[in-house]
């Protein structure tokens, strides 16, 4: 949809969240003016998915023994026809990749939104990454087209470079912001995000829109902000007050096809 009509119709968007960054994620939904809510009690899943516009999953934390409820989760969320967003923190450590894997073979994800690092993974590509980050370099184009083909997901893939790719449609924003990159949890807000614009229909419009609402949001911030702490704030800020006008300028200008 477009910033506008989410405005307008406010998507609820249910966050199976890590613990480390609910706070920031639930505030970048609210700033932009979409309503969140986290959950991870399997007895409110039913009621929560029928609430929902979106549901993302975030991986970041996961426990062997929320392992099923997370894929009854996915299952709900398919069944209900809303679209379900993965965050596979860190997938290319091994640990972390169970519920990654677990919910991949037992439901379907719509759109995954990994950085680089982390979409590699599901190409088949290696690619550095340490921890959370993605450290290495390749062919980010090609990366993200090989992992929708493979994963039948739409990608999202962040960072300087930002790839959105459904396999056969790929679109980039190439616009370097390091700050953003230094706030943990921007990727998962991110998720977030494509979540809320997705919520009334799948698309790579929609999934460019809430990247390119993250990036321009970041290129303002560093304007009036350089370090790190206040910068997260700015962000917050700028997403608040960014127009419909300004985010449809940015992706005429900075948007280009693959
Ligand atoms: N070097 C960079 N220059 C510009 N923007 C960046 C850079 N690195 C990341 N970003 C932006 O930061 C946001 C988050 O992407 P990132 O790839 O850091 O996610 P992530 O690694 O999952 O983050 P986290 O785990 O902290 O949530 C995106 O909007 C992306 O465009
Ligand atoms: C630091 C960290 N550890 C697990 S999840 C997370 C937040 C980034 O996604
Ligand atoms: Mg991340």
């Amino acid at each position: 949809m477009h910033l506008k009509d989410l405005k307008k119709t406010t998507p609820l968007v249910f966050n199976y969240a890590n613990y480390v960054t609910p706070q920031f994620v639930a505030n970048v939904v609210n700033v932009v003016g979409g309503s969140p809510i986290m959950a991870r009690e399997v007895a409110e899943f039913p009621d929560l998915v029928g609430a929902s516009d979106a549901i993302v999953i975030n991986t970041g934390t996961w426990r062997r023994a929320e392992l099923l409820e997370t894929i009854k989760l996915a299952q709900l969320a398919n069944q209900a026809q809303k679209v379900v967003v993965l965050d596979p923190v860190a997938v290319g450590i091994p640990s972390r990749s169970v519920p990654v894997k677990a919910v991949m073979a037992d439901a379907k994800v719509d759109i995954i939104r990994g950085n680089a690092a982390e979409i590699a993974w599901f190409a088949g590509i290696d690619f550095a990454s340490h921890g959370i980050d993605a450290t290495g370099d390749g062919d980010l184009l090609a990366i993200a087209q090989q992992a929708a083909q493979k994963t039948g997901a739409m990608i999202a893939m962040s960072g300087a470079v930002d790839v959105v790719s459904d396999g056969v449609t790929t679109q980039t924003i190439a616009v370097d912001v390091p700050l953003l990159a230094t706030n943990v949890g921007t990727g998962d807000a991110l998720s977030a995000l494509i979540g809320a614009f997705n919520g009334d229909e799948i698309s790579v419009a929609n999934t460019v829109r809430a990247m390119a609402m993250m990036k321009l949001a970041g290129v303002q911030a560093a304007q009036t902000v350089t370090t790190p702490g206040y910068f997260a704030n700015q962000v917050l800020d700028e997403l608040y007050l960014l127009t419909e006008d300004d985010l449809e300028t940015f992706i005429a200008k900075e948007v280009k096809n693959g």
